[in-house]
């Protein structure tokens, strides 16, 4: 059973951008946005028609992008994402099918967690890097500490209602090599193609790291 690939992929950047699109060629050039404010990595959801084909669309035309699928839930799911060129999965809770699929293709997996429970189940399946989702609703940095002080040995990706302005309060923590979130790339800048905008907002990320 090999993890490590998903802390790699986690130490790519300070944030993972969560993108939901509605066609291949806007996630291309979402996916060049943050390549060119630095942003390395990008987890495409699954939660439209036009995911896979934005993988794949990605894989195979931007340089230098660790691009992964989110919203992954069945095996059907992991099976396509991978084909498509997804290196690494994401799901919101536990999806012991996808974390299967994970395992027996040896490529990164950040399944969600909410409470102890789950996330000793995780523990249980050889997880060791879990994201906390949705993280502002769960209790926040407080709540990861107290997760933290039971699981030493876990990494988390809290996701969901993170913002520019509260990354820092949760990046802080010993435990949370990254955040993911969805604000570096807001609907209003792809409706316009404002592409500068994800740049930008892909360039503050960056520096969310330095401390
Ligand atoms: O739907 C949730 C996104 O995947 C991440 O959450 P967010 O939009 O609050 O950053
Ligand atoms: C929330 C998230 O990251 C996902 O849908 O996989």
């Amino acid at each position: 059973m090999k993890y490590a690939q998903t802390r790699q992929v986690m130490a790519i950047a300070p944030v993972i951008p969560v993108v939901v699109v509605s066609d291949a060629a806007s996630a291309v050039e979402i996916a060049r946005a943050l390549v060119a404010g630095g942003i390395r990595v990008i987890e495409v959801t699954l939660r439209t028609e036009a995911g896979l084909a934005a993988i794949e669309a990605i894989a195979q035309q931007v340089d230098d992008i660790c691009v992964g699928a989110g919203t992954v839930w069945t095996e059907a799911q992991a099976e396509q994402a991978i084909d498509a060129g997804a290196e690494f999965m994401v799901s919101p809770g536990i999806a012991d099918d996808v974390n299967a699929v994970a395992q027996a293709r040896d490529i990164a997996y950040l399944p969600g967690a909410q409470t102890v429970s789950e996330i000793a189940h995780l523990k249980r399946q050889g997880v060791t890097a879990t994201k906390l989702f949705p993280a502002s609703v769960v209790g926040g940095p407080a709540a990861i500490k107290a997760f933290a002080s039971v699981f030493p040995d876990l990494v988390f990706c809290p996701t969901g209602g993170i913002k520019e302005d509260t990354a820092r309060d949760y990046l802080a923590l010993d435990c949370v090599p990254c955040v993911g979130g969805s604000w570096l790339v807001s609907a209003d800048a792809v409706a316009g193609g404002d592409w500068e905008a994800v740049r930008l907002a892909a360039e503050r990320a960056v520096a969310l790291s330095d401390s």
